[in-house]
């Protein structure tokens, strides 16, 4: 708590993978003023575009009719091959006027008060770009090449691209590998480059810029090309002494690739930096003061660490939602097998971050309440009006651990960690004619849970302890049961965050950093994470006994990991 802004806010804006939020906060006490929640009005393209879809006229400054070019183009379906996962780059513009407009407005706070505006994004999500800013799927000659769409953090069709990428560093023992667990990973930036190199030449000749998506709406604000190196450590091999990976690295990956750099543009940033100030005609369309501070870029999981009071090393955090992501932060540099990388200042000042993951965790859940649930589950959750994970959950909590007879491989969406392979796939063993629903709902939610344990695993192998871990996420308040399910796997205590939207509240963390001292912010991420960040009262013990039966069944679950992941059997990648 600082009494003496009390009377400043910042506004934290957080793109997940379905919906966006808003939040406009008190500096001086972090209490959350204002929400808004958007979802991206066209979701996410998985089978097929629509080039001729029609949008309603939106803020750009090089100012394209987006209008005009689509009368030209076919009106149906255009199909995509599998693994891709596209959205429209309007909807996250549509998004942002929207809910920062909304939460400026609910506060009723004067404009000269709000301070800064900080935004995160899932990562790497980005977009090609021409060198008026504008994004070349709105132009007549790309709207038709999935390769110029925004491609979402889980896009998958780059598996080829990025396993070429880690034989080639394997062969010239290139030394990033050892900051990214060994194994580049499909859903980051280069492989998905180097995608487009190989199969659209013209999309990635034209480029003027490949933007990650929350780099291209910090410029849509403030008129500023900046690249925020956050994203470019995880998602481009980029490191602060050896930079991005070498130009004869890149030529001999794909000749195309040797110009990479210039098509990486944008003032290099760090989180917590001030990228750029509103211009006049963002300010005026969300009811804000131009010159307003906006903060550098930053990735939807990183911000959600100073948002649950984290302020130093080897204090754990998961974020639980589509995906999981943990982060945790050391003063120590070392080799973990199959992390997602670690960058040094990427989310606190000094300390390595270290992130790790799973591609698929509420995602996966969705995935058995809308393919697999009787209609008689849903009418009874119907009636007694509560959602059907809620209904499955507590059908789930009358069994013990293991007396399902089932076991989970949570690979629904592939393995980020720690065998970083999104050609790997789900599996359900034990079934028998008496199995339920509920036993499948809480063999999924225990599978994704032993995922996690395997990744402690990996840090503690490499000497990275997590000595206290915290949760937050929108999962965390939705499901209190799966809560436990994990302090058991995991036998560690849990400590949840008391803000559901954990990444929107850090990223308006960042954004009182940004703003300045002077401002009325403040002068380090840490300082504002002990000020703003807070911890909820909720938290969750393991219960002994619990602890017990899940080794044993963590035994059989590593097992059959190690089997169906690291060789024992290719079946996955055949039948794939
Ligand atoms: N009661 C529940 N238990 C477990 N998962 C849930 C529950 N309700 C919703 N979900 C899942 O939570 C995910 C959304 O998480 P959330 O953190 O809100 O969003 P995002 O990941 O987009 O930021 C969805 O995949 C949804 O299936
Ligand atoms: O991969 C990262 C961060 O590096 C995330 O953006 C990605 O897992 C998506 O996160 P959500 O599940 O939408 O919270």
């Amino acid at each position: 708590m600082k009494p003496e802004n009390l009377d400043k806010y910042v506004i934290g804006l957080d793109y997940g993978t379905l919906s966006a939020r808003a939040v406009l906060v008190c500096v001086g006490s972090g209490e959350v003023i204002a929400e808004s929640v958007y979802p991206y009005p066209n979701g996410i393209y998985t089978n097929g575009i629509y080039p001729n879809r029609m949008h309603p006229v939106r803020m750009y400054p090089h100012e394209t009719n987006s209008h005009r070019i689509l009368d030209n183009l076919p009106e149906t379906e255009m199909k995509l091959p599998v693994d891709f996962a596209l959205q429209e780059i309007d909807d996250y513009v549509e998004v942002m006027y929207h809910t920062i407009g909304e939460v400026v407005e609910k506060s009723g706070c004067r404009p000269e008060n709000v301070i800064g505006i900080g935004i995160d994004a899932t990562s790497s999500t980005f977009l090609p770009v021409l060198a008026n800013g504008e994004p070349l799927c709105k132009t007549e000659r790309f709207r038709t090449n999935p390769h110029a769409w925004l491609k979402l953090w889980k896009h998958h069709g780059a598996q080829k691209e990025a396993d070429c990428i880690t034989e080639l560093a394997k062969k010239r023992n290139e030394k990033f590998l050892m900051r990214c667990g060994g194994r580049v990973n499909a859903e980051w930036m280069l492989p998905k480059l180097m995608e487009i190199v190989r199969k659209a030449p013209d999309v990635y000749e034209m480029t003027d810029n490949f933007m990650e998506v929350s780099d291209y709406l910090v410029y849509l604000l403030t008129g500023e090309v900046t690249r925020c190196m956050c994203h470019a450590g995880y998602k481009l091999l980029w490191n602060e002494e050896d930079g991005y990976p070498s130009e004869d690295f890149l030529k001999e990956l794909h000749p195309g690739l040797s110009n990479l750099k210039v098509k990486l543009k944008g003032r290099e940033v760090q989180v917590g930096e001030c990228a750029g100030r509103l211009t006049q005609e963002a300010a005026r369309r969300m009811g804000l003061k131009a010159g307003t501070a906006v903060a550098a870029s930053m990735i939807d999981a990183h911000v959600a660490v100073p948002s649950a009071g984290i302020d130093g090393s080897e204090k754990a955090l998961m974020i639980l939602g589509t995906s999981c992501c943990m982060l945790l932060c050391s003063e120590k540099l070392s080799y973990i097998q199959g992390i997602s990388g670690c960058v040094k200042n990427a989310v606190l000042p000094g300390l390595y971050a270290y992130e790790a993951g799973q591609s698929a965790v509420g995602d996966l859940f969705d995935w058995f309440v809308k393919t697999s649930v009787p209609g008689s589950y849903e009418k009874e959750a119907a009636d007694l009006g509560i959602s059907v994970h809620t209904l499955l959950s507590e059908k789930a909590a009358h069994l013990a651990p293991g007396e399902s007879g089932l076991i989970a491989l949570d690979w629904w969406n592939g393995n980020r960690s720690c065998l970083a392979d999104s050609k790997l796939s789900g599996m359900i063993l034990g079934f028998t004619l008496r199995t339920k629903p509920e036993d499948i709902y809480r063999a999924l939610l225990e599978a994704t849970a032993f995922g996690m344990r395997a990744i402690f695993e990996e840090f503690e192998k490499g000497g990275i302890i997590a000595k206290e871990l915290y949760a937050c996420g929108g999962i965390v308040s939705k499901n209190p049961f799966m809560m436990q399910i994990y302090a058991d796997i995991l036998g560690k205590t849990i400590l949840t965050s008391s803000t559901n939207q954990g990444s929107a509240f850090g990223a308006s963390i960042y954004a009182a950093v940004a703003a300045g001292n002077d401002a009325g912010g403040y002068l380090s991420v840490g300082e504002a994470a002990r000020a703003m960040g807070n911890i909820g009262e909720k938290k969750y013990d393991p219960i002994p006994c619990n602890v017990e039966a899940y080794n044993m069944l963590y035994k059989e679950y590593k097992i059959l990991h190690n089997y169906f992941g690291s060789g024992g059997n290719e079946v996955m990648h055949r039948l794939k």
